[in-house]
């Protein structure tokens, strides 16, 4: 038997671990939580409401022959043989309708079947399409005051003998004329009716509300009239087209009657000053539930199930014991579940977790087998709202008081994309499989128990791709150890992407990411939706992903402020691009944001060319916006630097430290757009590919992106950098320096991990928008928001169409030195081709300044000095003066004219 394997004591437990493995049964919990039962469920109740539709509607015109029989045979009229009735629905609907209109609620009856039609259209789709709760309370309300009012109706007008308010409206109209004459009821039901109109469409009153409208209407009349011929550059504008979609980001004309689409449709329509409402109103968010299972050392193995909860920022840890008492594991499993849901339903808002904090140390028990520990679940509800926040107003409109300048003027008609633009891909939720989290758990425990590592508690975090488990080790256990043993327990939980962080910083634990069998796609909807996307007060949102909490990742770009992101091909940097581009279309204006898109593979970012009228700037006289030639990437990016450098003489002048002090400064009108001041969008530089760059250009490349990512944040220039290969060659100690937040996909090895985050652990993620970002000196593991390409063209189509301005947002014009050639001489027989727009500008606003000339030109410095010095000859301006102004010799255009008709 020499030949023979000798069978290792791993695999010996594996293959005993193979035995053991449960039969497949289908448990009560699994059957209510099966899609099919919801669809089911969903079916029967949409049938009820169409029934009782049918049964109401047939009553208005039968209920004369069926009341008698139904008031005679009273329920036995169903097991009466010879009663014929003339309902649609037969006795069943003479019956129902007979009970619910004459004796219940007249005609306002009628809205009950909406509540089962809103019910049956959220389960058959397996969303929550419509809002349930705002559904039943407006029901109610509707109910009691319309059932109320037709009574009084037909007692004081109608006088007819079907019952239009039923027994309970006539019983109340009857009480309160008793109590209050007829009149003040009148007045009680016209107040009702009054409060409900309020309450339920909130329509505005006031004198400004009503001019707005009319300037509103007028604007867009004459919009449509002038614009028609040259609407934007690609044409492609319809005429006279408003989609449903459009209405969302108007004004408060259009969001009035959107809000009838709100309760019908649960969308929510931010308005000004109902930020709070959104929040209030959150509920049923994504939830990561946190299952934790403490304290080894219990020795009556009773397992308490406990919900921690905790408000966002504090780390108020209540629990609330909910007594299971439960031995047997998988029983205890199902009670997870059962208590996760209720949880989810009940809490707003929570995005921060802290784990139950027990600093006195467990006693341990040595022979406390997995079984053993307990689980406590903490659930924690991210801050997606389950009633979607629809698009917004114009942010920058609100911000503007009168006499103000207003940066978005130009384009006040524009509209900001619509949250349906967005898909929900798949569920929000995380989904955690209770039997998988106690299996992983045991594995775990045992893992480490058979290394001699003893544990105080064990605890999990569902994320959408990846479970956090924390543990907390017993006294004089050494972290090393446990580190070390992050191959072994991949092993025993045969899971790819295991990574070990020991120990996690803040938390006094170690924590081990096992990746879940069942992975949650995030949607970028569910982030735009979220209430920390829409009101938050950063200058560019991104909204990046979220965090294994569920919490969503929402960060600011002008804080990082520049962003490199790599990672191998496949893993998701295009998705991750798109979608940091998608989350600034949404809350930017075009006349607060402009993009240089550089896209080497020149299928990448093709997509935003639509939008080239309105978000994107190029070079003066390119055809292209988006720019896929390496050699005009330098160019480009020399360009940028000039604009960095002009936007720092403005800055100086103006005596702001920022951009956001500038333009603050520039809006109350405190600076003169005659010296070249101007409203200054901000501009994010994107680069796919970067090393293809760096390849083919080299130092070339690499110098003016180190010049602006040292310089260019305060001026409002932010860069993102995506690059598949991350070899130190490429992100240079230059780069990186400059660099502080990074984000690393999934890399082929631990070489490059290091390279991108200083760190190892993204040769460990799992593919498809599971990362790492280095932020703030934390490495977080997030998973991007997916946004696919269908989405991200809606969404440029519909700004394209659009009015735009005339052409892309212009930088400066950048001449190579070494191309200036004989053009570039102070000679006047050689003049620059600029030189006739460079005299008539200075003797327009007869300053004499290099710096005019370089801001409202977009020169660079030494063009601009060239230009002067032929001004200078020419005699159109006086010698230099040091720091002062040179003096204009010419003073009107006509003199400019003579003179510019007789030079050579
Ligand atoms: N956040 C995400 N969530 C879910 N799936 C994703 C996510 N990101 C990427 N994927 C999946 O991975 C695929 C590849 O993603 P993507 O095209 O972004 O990769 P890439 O890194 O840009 O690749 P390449 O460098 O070759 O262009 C996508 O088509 C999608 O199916």
């Amino acid at each position: 038997m020499a030949n023979k394997l000798k069978t290792s004591p791993k695999q010996a437990r594996a293959t005993q671990q193979l035995k053991e493995e449960p039969e497949v049964q289908v448990t009560v919990s699994e059957f209510v939580k099966d899609e099919r039962t919801y669809k089911i469920v969903g079916a029967t109740l949409l049938l009820i409401g169409f029934f009782l539709f049918i049964s109401f509607a047939s009553y208005l015109f039968s209920w004369k022959e069926d009341q008698d029989k139904v008031v005679n045979f009273g329920i036995k009229i169903f097991s009466t043989d010879d009663v014929k009735v003339s309902n649609l629905f037969g006795v069943l609907g003479a019956y129902t309708s007979h009970n619910l209109i004459y004796n219940g609620f007249g005609l306002a009856s009628f809205l009950i079947c909406t509540t089962f039609f809103v019910l049956g259209v959220n389960l058959m789709s397996g969303k929550k399409i419509f809002s349930l709760k705002r559904n039943i309370k407006y029901v109610i309300a509707g109910i009691l005051i319309l059932s109320v009012a037709f009574a009084y109706l037909n007692s004081q007008l109608l006088h007819t003998g079907f019952a239009w308010g039923g027994g309970t409206g006539e019983l109340i109209s009857e009480w309160l004329i008793k109590w209050i004459g007829s009149l003040g009821t009148f007045c009680i039901l016209l107040l009702a009716v009054l409060f409900y109109i309020i309450w339920r469409f909130d329509p505005k009153f006031s004198i400004a509300s009503f001019k707005k409208r009319v300037a509103d209407f007028r604007a867009t009349d004459m919009q449509q009239e002038d614009a028609e011929p040259e609407l934007n550059g690609s044409g492609k504008r319809k005429k006279g087209k408003k989609s449903d979609s459009q209405y969302i980001h108007d004004n408060e004309t259009d969001t009035a009657p959107d809000l009838d689409n709100e309760e019908e449709g649960s969308l929510y329509i931010q308005q000004p000053g109902a930020a709070n409402q959104a929040g209030n109103r959150l509920k049923n968010g994504s939830g990561s539930v946190t299952v934790t299972m403490p304290d080894q050392g219990s020795e009556d193995a009773s397992l308490g199930l406990s919900l921690s909860e905790k408000a966002a920022g504090q780390a108020s840890s209540g629990t609330l014991p909910l007594s299971v008492n439960e031995q047997l594991a998988g029983q205890h499993a199902e009670e997870l579940s059962s208590d996760g849901s209720i949880a989810l339903d009940n809490k707003p808002s929570r995005a921060a977790t802290t784990m139950p904090t027990n600093n006195t140390p467990a006693k341990v028990s040595k022979n406390a087998s997995p079984e053993d520990f307990k689980l406590e679940i903490s659930e924690e509800v991210d801050d997606v709202p389950s009633e979607i926040i629809v698009g917004e107003e114009n942010p920058a409109a609100k911000v503007v008081a009168q006499g103000d300048y207003e940066p978005t003027l130009d384009l006040s008609n524009y509209k900001y994309p619509n949250i349906d633009m967005l898909e929900m891909h798949g569920s929000e939720k995380a989904v955690h499989d209770p039997e998988e989290l106690e299996q992983n758990k045991n594995q775990i425990i045992t893992t480490l128990k058979n290394y001699d590592i003893h544990i105080q508690r064990i605890s999990a975090t569902v994320g959408p791709t990846v479970t956090l488990y924390e543990i907390v080790p017993a006294p004089g256990v050494r972290i090393s150890r446990i580190k070390n043993l992050e191959d072994d327990i991949a092993l025993s939980l045969a899971a790819l992407g295991i990574r070990i962080i020991a120990p996690i910083p803040g938390r006094g634990t170690i924590g081990i990411e096992v990746p879940n069998i069942n992975k949650t796609i995030v949607s970028m909807r569910g982030l735009i939706s979220s209430e920390k996307f829409q009101n938050n007060k950063f200058s560019l949102p991104i909204a990046i992903g979220k965090k294994i909490n569920n919490e969503n990742f929402i960060v600011d770009l002008a804080s990082m402020p520049h962003l490199l992101m790599a990672g191998a091909t496949g893993q998701g940097k295009s998705v991750g691009v798109n979608a940091l581009l998608v989350s600034l279309l949404y809350k930017k204006h075009p006349s607060q944001l402009k993009f240089v898109l550089v896209d080497p593979k020149k299928v990448e970012l093709s997509i935003y060319r639509t939008i080239e009228h309105h978000f994107l700037a190029k070079l003066p006289g390119e055809e292209e916006a988006i720019i896929t030639d390496t050699k005009k990437v330098v160019t480009t990016l020399n360009a940028l630097c000039i604009e960095m450098d002009n936007r720092y003489d403005l800055l100086k002048e103006a005596g702001c430290r920022n951009i956001k002090e500038y333009n603050e400064k520039f809006i109350k009108r405190r600076l003169n757009p005659q010296k070249g001041h101007q409203f200054l969008p901000f501009i994010v530089l994107v680069i796919d590919e970067f090393a293809d760059l760096i390849m083919t250009a080299g130092k070339e490349v690499e110098m003016p992106i180190a010049r602006l990512a040292q310089l260019a944040r305060a001026v409002g220039i932010h860069l993102i950098i995506a690059t598949q290969r991350p070899s130190v060659n490429i992100i240079t100690g230059t780069i990186k320096a400059n660099f502080p937040a990074r984000i690393a996909f999934k890399v082929s090895s631990k070489i490059d991990s290091r390279t991108i985050l200083d760190a190892g652990g993204a040769e460990q993620l799992i593919g498809k928008g599971d990362m790492l970002i280095s932020y703030n000196g934390e490495i977080t593991r997030l998973q991007c928001a997916f946004v696919d390409t269908p989405e991200v063209d809606q969404i440029c189509d519909f700004i394209g169409e659009q009015q735009g301005y005339p052409e892309a947002f212009l930088l400066p014009e950048y001449i190579d030195e070494k191309e200036m050639g004989s053009s570039g001489g102070s000679d006047l027989e050689d003049r620059d081709p600029l030189f006739e727009d460079a005299a008539r500008l200075i003797v327009q606003n007869q300053v004499g300044s290099t710096s005019l000339i370089q801001r409202r030109m977009k020169l660079g410095y030494n063009r601009a000095g060239r230009l002067m010095d032929q001004l200078e000859m020419a005699g159109v301006v006086g010698a230099n003066q040091g720091s002062k102004a040179r003096d204009v010799l010419i003073k009107t255009d006509a003199e400019l004219q003579v003179l510019l008709d007789n030079m050579p």
